[in-house]
């Protein structure tokens, strides 16, 4: 049992009925007495239930005590059918015009006393006590909140608890703020003879909720209501919504609020033939952040992205967060995708500004996928996928950008997803190749090493690049055995390029994050080199900023362990990442590779130049080589040149290349280095 649930079994409504002691008939019950007592009262109906026998005995006794002028609370056990105890205890109230009837509750009771459940309401009083004589006779009833009424709503008497929690009322109407919902309340309780309902009365704590029971009992002509504070189980409630709808940390609408809006939305746009469309966004690079500052100043800066993200959108269109870093923005009522367009580029202008979290300022850039019904899809679950689609192509081309979808994006992502299952095998059957990207030196365009870099020729899509299995890999952990085969492969190309006569080249691989933490990975690499006795001085490692950045401890002692080894190691996507100045100077490091995003607008951006010219700078400062990735142009080649970087890699030069071709390029370019 949930905690709610036991709490709500706690506060279930006590069991109370009136017996009308002249008249030996139960004139009021509610609920709760209805299954309490369902065996031991005949015809439970409203307003016929009528005293058994040996009640009716019992009572007579009661009866004769009460002419003797002694007026007697009743206590006395009973056993319901399931065999849970209760003590009920009885209080004479006025039921109007002189008569007198018997208010009785019953109280989960801890006695062992056992008795046959048809024990229902009198045994001997246990307890005898003089109590005053009517009227007032109903305010010794402490627990329960019950008062009668005469039919016009004008109170007859009201226990104790009553007042206390709505004060001294002279009507029903007082516990209604608006009048016109006592009067028509009035009207149903005539209507309907009894009724249960929850309800918002006044109370002296301010309006609450409430559970009243009320009944309208033709012989005696009175109103009996009986009032049970629910406001706790309600604002409980109202918690657990707030639970299952809404997220902690950004306290937006969550996926579950999401689908009720995209349903009630497909079906108003189907109803009045309208479009509707949504936003997929997704933050880059966000695990960078939570892995290197942690995961408190993750959290403050999704916060500040969600509200940076509400002020770019407008108002009528709602914004969800549906985890990590991941929101959706919903626009009803549209009839140009332009209007969705509209909401992205604000979203990328604004949000992915700097923000200010722990006193550090901080950048986050935004991929973000459109879809819009029914252009794009005609269900919610497809226009959500679609829309994902459209942000993974944004996320796959380059940060920052946003997609419209378009039908081949969905064979894209179908392609990824059932790549997973084929990369087990592949790895099995080796459909992986390497292939090789020169690098070259600045000062005389030798090329002086090249990058490896993975293939999957798959038997039925053919090429597929690494952008789009590594990740599967590594969320699979297939990564290990991959990253151990490259390493393999990779070394015995340098062996083979060495054993024909190909002048010395450093040959690097890039390292996944997960497999940077594997434990034995400088023991793996080590016995690798011994199998296939590469020279370790030609053989380099790329690592990225976050990786190393982690566990900054520990990634030191393990490039030292590569380092005792005798091969170098690179920084890889340089300034992309977060690592501090402090930390560089303890990674064993001997190359800094500068991010191709840098690289694309050198000579058109200044920031961006400034970025280069200081990160060769530092590097220099530190001792370190500089090579930068992503040259295209001869402009990018002259300005790196005269920066004071010493290598370059790029298309400029080549794309990544098979290993027959690459030696082909070295030999063609190369003509003094392979004499
Ligand atoms: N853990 C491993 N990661 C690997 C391995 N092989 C590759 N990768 C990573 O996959 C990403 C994509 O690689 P790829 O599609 O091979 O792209 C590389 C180059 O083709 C591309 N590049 C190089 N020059 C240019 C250029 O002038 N313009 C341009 N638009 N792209 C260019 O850059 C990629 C190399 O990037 P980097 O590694 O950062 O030097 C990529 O992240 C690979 O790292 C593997 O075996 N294991």
């Amino acid at each position: 049992m949930t905690d709610l649930s036991m709490l709500v079994h706690a506060k279930m409504p006590l069991a109370a009925w009136i017996i009308d002691i002249e008249k030996s008939n139960v004139p009021w019950c509610n609920d709760a007495a209805e299954v309490l007592l369902a065996d031991s009262l005949d015809g439970i109906k409203s307003g016929q239930r009528l005293i058994g026998e040996a009640l009716q005995k019992r009572f007579s006794l009661y009866i004769d005590a009460l002419e003797l002028g002694a007026i007697l609370p009743f206590k006395w056990p009973y056993v319901s059918k399931d065999g849970s105890r209760y003590s009920v205890t009885g209080t004479v109230i006025s039921l109007g015009n002189g008569r007198r009837g018997l208010l009785a509750e019953a109280h989960p009771s801890v006695s062992t006393v056992s008795l046959p459940a048809s024990a229902i309401a009198t045994t001997v009083p246990s307890t005898l006590m003089q109590v005053p004589d009517s009227p007032g006779l109903l305010t010794q009833f402490k627990t329960l909140s019950f008062a009668t009424f005469y039919p016009h709503g004008e109170l007859i008497e009201a226990s104790e608890c009553f007042v206390d929690v709505f004060g001294d009322i002279q009507h029903i109407r007082d516990l209604f703020a608006v009048t016109g919902a006592a009067n028509s309340f009035m009207r149903r309780i005539k209507r309907q003879d009894c009724l249960s309902q929850e309800i918002r009365l006044t109370s002296k704590q301010g309006v609450r909720w409430y559970k009243v029971e009320v009944s309208y009992h033709h012989s005696t002509n009175n109103v009996y209501l009986l009032t049970h504070d629910i406001q706790e189980e309600r604002d409980h409630e109202v918690a657990l919504y707030r639970l299952h709808n809404y997220d902690n940390l950004t306290l937006l609408p969550n996926r579950n609020l999401l689908y009720q809006q995209l349903e009630s939305a497909l079906v108003n746009a189907r109803k009045r033939e309208r479009q509707f469309g949504l936003l997929y966004i997704d933050l880059d690079s966000f695990k960078v952040i939570n892995d290197n500052f942690g995961h408190r100043i993750g959290d403050e800066l999704i916060q500040r992205v969600a509200e940076r993200i509400k002020t770019c959108i407008p108002p009528r269109a709602c914004l969800y967060r549906l985890g990590g870093d991941e929101f959706v923005v919903v626009l009803e009522n549209t009839n140009a995708i332009d209007e969705l367009e509209e909401i992205a580029e604000s979203i990328m202008q604004n949000a992915s500004n700097t923000y200010l979290v722990a006193n550090m300022e901080m950048m986050i850039t935004a991929s973000i996928g459109i879809a819009s019904y029914p252009q794009h899809a005609n269900d919610i679950d497809n226009l959500l996928k679609n829309a994902d689609a459209a942000m993974y192509r944004a996320k796959s081309t380059g940060h920052n950008l946003y997609f419209v979808y378009e039908s081949h994006m969905a064979d894209n992502i179908d392609a990824h997803l059932t790549l997973g299952g084929g990369l087990r095998k592949a790895i099995d059957e080796e459909q992986f190749v390497l292939h090789y990207q020169p690098k070259v030196r600045l000062c005389d365009e030798e090329v002086v090493g090249a990058e490896a870099l993975i293939r999957w020729v798959h038997p039925e899509l053919g090429m597929i690049s690494p952008d789009q299995f590594i990740p599967l890999a590594e969320e699979s952990g297939l990564i290990l055995p991959l990253g151990e085969w490259v390493i393999r492969r990779a070394c015995r190309q340098l062996k083979e390029w060495r054993e024909s006569g190909v002048a010395p080249l450093k040959l690097s691989v890039n390292l996944s994050s997960r497999q940077f933490m594997q434990a034995d990975l400088v023991d793996m690499v080590e016995r690798v080199m011994q199998e296939t006795g590469v020279d370790p001085e030609y053989f380099e490692l790329e690592l990225t900023e976050s990786m190393l950045m982690t566990d900054a401890q520990q990634s030191i002692d393990k490039l030292h362990g590569f380092r005792k080894l005798g091969l170098t190691l690179s920084i890889d996507d340089f300034g992309t990442g977060y690592s501090s100045l402090a930390y560089l100077k303890k990674f064993p490091i001997q190359t800094l590779k500068i991010d191709r995003s840098f690289i694309n607008d050198l000579g058109l951006d200044s920031d961006n130049d400034a970025i280069v010219k200081a990160t060769i700078a530092m590097a220099k400062s530190l001792n370190l080589k500089v090579i930068a990735e992503g040259v295209e142009t001869r402009t990018q080649f002259d300005l790196l040149s005269g920066y004071g970087c010493q290598e370059v890699q790029g298309y400029l030069f080549s794309k990544p290349l098979c290993g027959e071709e690459f030696l082909r390029y070295v030999n063609s370019q190369n003509v003094v280095a392979f004499a």
